[in-house]
C-alpha cells in the first residue's frame, strides 16, 4: 500500500512467501482528487479511502477465519485493519509494538502525519479528545483503551503520554522491557488484556519498534529499539497463544536506506513476521514428517 500519509513516497509491501497463505493481492488505492489538507493533516480523504478498503478486506479474511496479515504502507493502515477486524471479532484485543504511541488526534499531531495517529481514530475513549476528520466519516470506535497494551515506546509525544495517564492504558516502554525483560513484560501484557486467554489477538507490528541497527529502513527510527531476540519472542509467545486473528507489519521503506540497510529491514521483517506464523528458534517439525 503505497504511504499517503507523509511526503516520503515508497512505504511499501515486503516481497516474501509464507505456508499455506492465499495472497489477497494489493489493494488498488488511488488518490482522492482535491485532497486539501486538512488544517496541517494530509492527504486525509486518500488516507480515509484507502483505508476503508482495508477495512472491508480485513473483515472479509477474518470472517472467513484466515488471520489477515497486513503489509503497510504506513502505520495509518491500522485504522482500517482494526475496524475491519473488529466487525469479526468485536472482542479482540490490540498488542501495539512500536517505538511510538501513534495516539495523536488531527488536533495534537506535531506533523499532520496520519502514521501518528491511527490509535486515536480506533480507541472509544478518545471520541471526546478528536474530531472529524474529511474521509473518515465511516470508522467507528471499536476498541476499549482496556484492551490495547504498548510494547516498545520510547519517542512519544507529550499529547499521547497525557493520553495514555488519562485513558489509564498498559504501557510497556523500552525502559520496562530493560527494567522487567522481555519474558515478564509479555506474561504481564498478555495478563491484563486477556487474563484468560481466550481473546482474538490484533498485532500491529511497525517495523521502528526494532532498534535501528535491524530495521535502518523506516520513516521514523529511534535509537535503543528491541533487539531481533526481543521480536522473536514477542512473536513466539503471541504465536503460542494460538489465537492472532490479525497481524499489520508497516513502515517498512525501502528508499529510505542504503543497498546494505534496506536489506537489512527486509531480513529482519520477514525473520519477525515468520515467527508470529510459527516459526520457532528450538526448530519445526512439519505435519506428517517421519524421523528417517
Ligand atoms: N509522534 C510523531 C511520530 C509518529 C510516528 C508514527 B509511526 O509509529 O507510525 O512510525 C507524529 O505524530 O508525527
Ligand atoms: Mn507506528
Ligand atoms: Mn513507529
Ligand atoms: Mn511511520
Amino acid at each position: 500500500m503505497e504511504s499517503k500519509k507523509k511526503p516520503q513516497v515508497g512505504v511499501v509491501g515486503i516481497p516474501f512467501s509464507l505456508g499455506q497463505v492465499t495472497d489477497y493481492g494489493d489493494l488498488n488505492l488511488e488518490a482522492v482528487a482535491d485532497d486539501k489538507p486538512w488544517n496541517k493533516v494530509k492527504n486525509p480523504r486518500s488516507v480515509g479511502l484507502a483505508n476503508k478498503k482495508v477495512a472491508e478486506m480485513v473483515a472479509k479474511i477474518t470472517k472467513n477465519r484466515q488471520i489477515a496479515l497486513t503489509l503497510g504502507g504506513d502505520h495509518s493502515v491500522a485504522i482500517g485493519s482494526i475496524y475491519g477486524h473488529a466487525q469479526s471479532c468485536p472482542n479482540l484485543v490490540v498488542v501495539w509494538v512500536d517505538a511510538h504511541a501513534d495516539l495523536n488526534t488531527p488536533l495534537s499531531s506535531p506533523s499532520g502525519n496520519i502514521h501518528g495517529m491511527p490509535l486515536s481514530f480506533v480507541i472509544k475513549e478518545m471520541k471526546k479528545y478528536t474530531t472529524a476528520l474529511p474521509g473518515f466519516e465511516w470508522v467507528q470506535p471499536c476498541l476499549s483503551a482496556k484492551d490495547l497494551v504498548f510494547i516498545g515506546l520510547r519517542d512519544v509525544d507529550e499529547a499521547e503520554r497525557a493520553f495514555i495517564n488519562e485513558l489509564g492504558i498498559q504501557c510497556y516502554s523500552m525502559q520496562e522491557v530493560d527494567k522487567y525483560g522481555i519474558q515478564n513484560v509479555m506474561e504481564r501484557a498478555l495478563r491484563t488484556i486477556d487474563p484468560n486467554g481466550v481473546r482474538p489477538i490484533h498485532l500491529s507490528f511497525d517495523v521502528d519498534a526494532l532498534d535501528p541497527a535491524y530495521a535502518p529502513a523506516t520513516g521514523t527510527p529511534v535509537h535503543g529499539g528491541l533487539t531481533r531476540r526481543e521480536a522473536y519472542y514477542i512473536a513466539e509467545e503471541i504465536a503460542g497463544t494460538g489465537r492472532l486473528s490479525c497481524l499489520d507489519t508497516v513502515e517498512v521503506n525501502p528508499l529510505l536506506s542504503t543497498d546494505e540497510g534496506r536489506q537489512v529491514t527486509i531480513n529482519s521483517t520477514v525473520d519477525v513476521v515468520s515467527h508470529f506464523f510459527g516459526k520457532r528458534r528450538e526448530g519445526n517439525v512439519s505435519d506428517g514428517y517421519r524421523v528417517p
